[in-house]
């Protein structure tokens, strides 16, 4: 399908939430957001959702709601970055900061504030602040200010979604799952979205030069960007004091519990 063209004039439709395109598809706003996290296995999860002839993805993370500058756009023009999909397809979009912006998951009234305010207000411009970047350990404590560990806190930004979202509108994918045997892990993507079951095993093959799963769909052949399935640093035993293990335990046990 034809991706969203940002130079296209902002959409006029009457609620400001459909643009439809001559040949049957339209632009929408997104059924399904995949929040996050970081490098979990996010980009794997749309591409392979994507293989579903129901789904319509977003090919970039947009960013609209944690960005300001983006926020500021409107709804006009996070539809504009929408995928144009046919009337029974569902369209999805991830951008996995969404996960630990603690902003982000009270959308409604955020959204119902911009839609009155957008056109009113275009005045200012935020960049966002970019924080300093720390070290994983200080003075031979967890530094919970280094941001990658602080994403790893699921059970703390979790708690800010589930203030908001009722849990049987969240599905957690394992991550870990995706890599070792993606197959049953969209299955169960599949069933949760109401989705009819067509993800199957002839969708996946192992690349042994990548080490992963790729794709393949209609005969055609494709795995992620060189950027996804990197080989990790080494990183010596002795930087891992025993309170960040039990740090990353208690926030799994939390996880499961949800
Ligand atoms: N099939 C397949 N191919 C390649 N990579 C795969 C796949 N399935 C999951 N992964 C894992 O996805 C990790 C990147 O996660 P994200 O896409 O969420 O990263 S990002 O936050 O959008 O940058 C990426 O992390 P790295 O291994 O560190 O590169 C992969 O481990």
């Amino acid at each position: 399908w034809p991706p969203a063209d940002p130079t296209e004039p902002s959409p006029d439709a009457d609620n400001g939430t459909t643009v439809t395109h001559p040949n049957g598809t339209s632009q929408r706003l997104p059924q399904i957001v995949i929040i996050g996290v970081r490098k979990g296995g996010t980009r794997a999860l749309i591409e392979m959702l994507s293989l579903h002839s129901s789904v319509a993805a977003a090919q970039n993370e947009v960013h609209f709601f944690d960005w300001e500058s983006h926020y500021q756009k409107g709804i006009p023009w996070y539809l504009s970055q929408m995928p144009y999909a046919f009337p029974e397809q569902l369209t999805v979009e991830k951008t996995p900061a969404y996960f630990t912006s603690s902003k982000v998951p009270k959308p409604t009234e955020r959204v119902l504030s911009d839609y009155t305010q957008v056109f009113y207000n275009r005045l200012q411009k935020h960049k966002r602040y970019q924080p300093i970047e720390y070290v994983l350990v200080r003075d031979g404590d967890i530094n919970l200010g280094y941001k990658a560990l602080n994403r790893s806190l699921y059970y703390v930004h979790m708690q800010n979604w589930l203030q908001y979202f009722p849990l049987d509108s969240i599905h957690v994918v394992d991550g870990d799952e995706l890599i070792r045997d993606p197959l049953p892990e969209m299955k169960k993507v599949e069933r949760f979205l109401k989705l009819e079951p067509q993800i199957n095993a002839s969708n996946f093959y192992f690349n042994k030069t990548k080490g992963f799963y790729c794709l393949r769909e209609h005969g055609k052949e494709r795995c992620l960007h060189d950027s996804k399935g990197r080989a990790h640093p080494h990183v010596a035993p002795a930087i891992y004091p025993r309170k960040l293990k039990l740090t990353f335990q208690s926030c799994t046990s939390h996880l499961f519990n949800i």
